[in-house]
This record gives C-alpha cells, structure tokens and sequence, in this order.
C-alpha cells in the first residue's frame, strides 16, 4: 500500500468513534440510493466497539442493511472473545435489523466447515470484476504487529489470492481463526482502518509516514475504493507531523 494514504487525527478515542460512525451512516444512505442495500464488512476487537454502539441511534433503513465479518476467532458465539459477540451486544440486539441479515461466521469443531460455510455466504454479496465480493464498507481495526482482520505477521493467509476467505493458524496466539483475504479487503468500494492507542504508533509512523518498505500486513493492501483512516492522537502520535 502507498504510504499517501488520507487520515485524520481525533484528540481521543470517543472523538474518533464519532467520526467513524457518522461516515458509516453516510455511506449507508450513499449505498442504498444507489444499490438499495449495503453490505459491510465489520472489524472485530475493541476499537470499533463504540463506533458500533453510536450506530444503535440511527434511523437508518436497517432492512436493507446485511453485516459480515472481517474475521472470527475460534471459539462459540457467545464466547467473550467471539467477534460477533461484541458486534450482537453493542448493536444488533438494539436495532430493527432482520435476523437474516446478519451473516456471522459460523464457527464449527472443524473449522474448515466454518470457512466453508462462509465463502457460501459471501456469495450474497455483489461480485467485483475480477469475481471477489464487493463490500460496500469494509471496516478494519489493526493490531500493534499491523494485523488487519486476521491476517498476521509471516501467516500463509498473507498470500492466498484464489478464495475470499481462509482459515489460519496464528502461531503467536497458538489458536485458529477466519479470515476474509487481501482479494476482499482490496475490492471493497471503502474502506475504513480504525486505530486507536499508543502501541499502535510505531506501525502508524512506518505505513503512513514510512519509507515505503513493506514490514506488516496492513502495507500489502491494495484498495481499489476509497480508504480512510481514523486515529487517534495516540496512535498518531509518532507521525513526522506530530514529532
Ligand atoms: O484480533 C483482532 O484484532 C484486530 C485489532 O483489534 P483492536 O482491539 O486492536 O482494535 C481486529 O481488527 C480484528 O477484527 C480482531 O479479530
């Protein structure tokens, strides 16, 4: 990825949800005029989490409206750790949106089936021309290792380019997960990174204000849309602009 990419910075993480979540709105009511519907890709973790809940307010067209998931750990739905947990409790138990729009990964025993049943369910979305889907909004947190969905450092996942979504073992959390791949993420009409705190700041500095050497997942994206990054002063606060 270049590392020209547009960002704002937002003196403190609530500042930063707001942003996020009336820019969410926007290219909801944007992708529905136009699509009459919008399909987003939702991040996992603790950023987006109050971005999530501001969206519980919105009058917003939730029928047309279908959520999936960047990625999902390895454990039951109602697990503290699942990804869909967190998006459940802040958002879709507070809002009129029918069951059958939200679309979860599904986690098995055999994770394989999971992964399975998944790439079935990304069928729903529209395809881009190279016959990825197409999200309308993908949304991505990163990690302090510049992970994004759950695409690690040095993971087999970092190169697979024939499917939408893999399985992965992340040796440093000894666990699975499921992913969307760099195919998704780079089809995807936008796409917003959000990222939040002080540990985030070295790889904030290296992708947004680097040399352009390739060291962590998030540089190998390749986005055709729009991408936006949200930080917070913390996490910007190695940027050449902020020293
Ligand atoms: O493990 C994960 O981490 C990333 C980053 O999460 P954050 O808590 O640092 O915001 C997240 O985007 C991903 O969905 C999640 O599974």
């Amino acid at each position: 990825m270049k590392s020209q990419q547009p960002y704002q910075i937002y003196l403190e993480p609530g500042e930063l949800a707001r942003a996020a979540a009336r820019r969410w709105v926007e290219l909801a009511r944007e992708s529905i005029r136009a699509r009459n519907s919008f399909h987003v890709a939702l991040a996992g973790g603790s950023t987006p989490k109050p971005v999530y809940q501001l969206l519980q307010q919105e009058e917003l067209e939730w029928d047309k409206i279908h959520l999936y998931w960047g990625d999902e750990r390895d454990v039951p739905a109602d697990h503290p750790e699942s990804n869909y947990l967190m998006v459940k409790e802040a958002l879709i138990d507070h809002v009129p949106i029918p069951n059958d729009n939200v679309h979860p990964i599904r986690v098995e025993a055999d994770i394989e089936k999971s992964v399975e049943e998944y790439r079935r369910v990304l069928e729903r979305v529209h395809r881009s021309p190279d016959g990825f889907p197409c999200f309308d909004l993908v949304m991505l947190g990163m990690g302090d290792d510049g992970h994004i969905a759950s695409l690690f450092p040095d993971s087999s996942a970092l190169t697979v380019a024939n499917t939408p979504a893999v399985s992965v073992y992340v040796e440093k959390l000894n666990s699975w997960r499921v992913t969307l791949t760099y195919p998704v993420l780079n089809a995807a009409r936008n796409l917003m990174l959000l990222v939040s705190g002080e540990s985030k700041a070295p790889v904030v500095a290296q992708v947004l204000g680097g040399d352009g050497d390739e060291r962590y997942p998030v540089q190998k994206l390749a986005p055709q849309g729009r991408v936006e990054w949200y930080l917070d002063q913390a996490a910007a606060s190695q940027l050449p602009e902020a020293l």
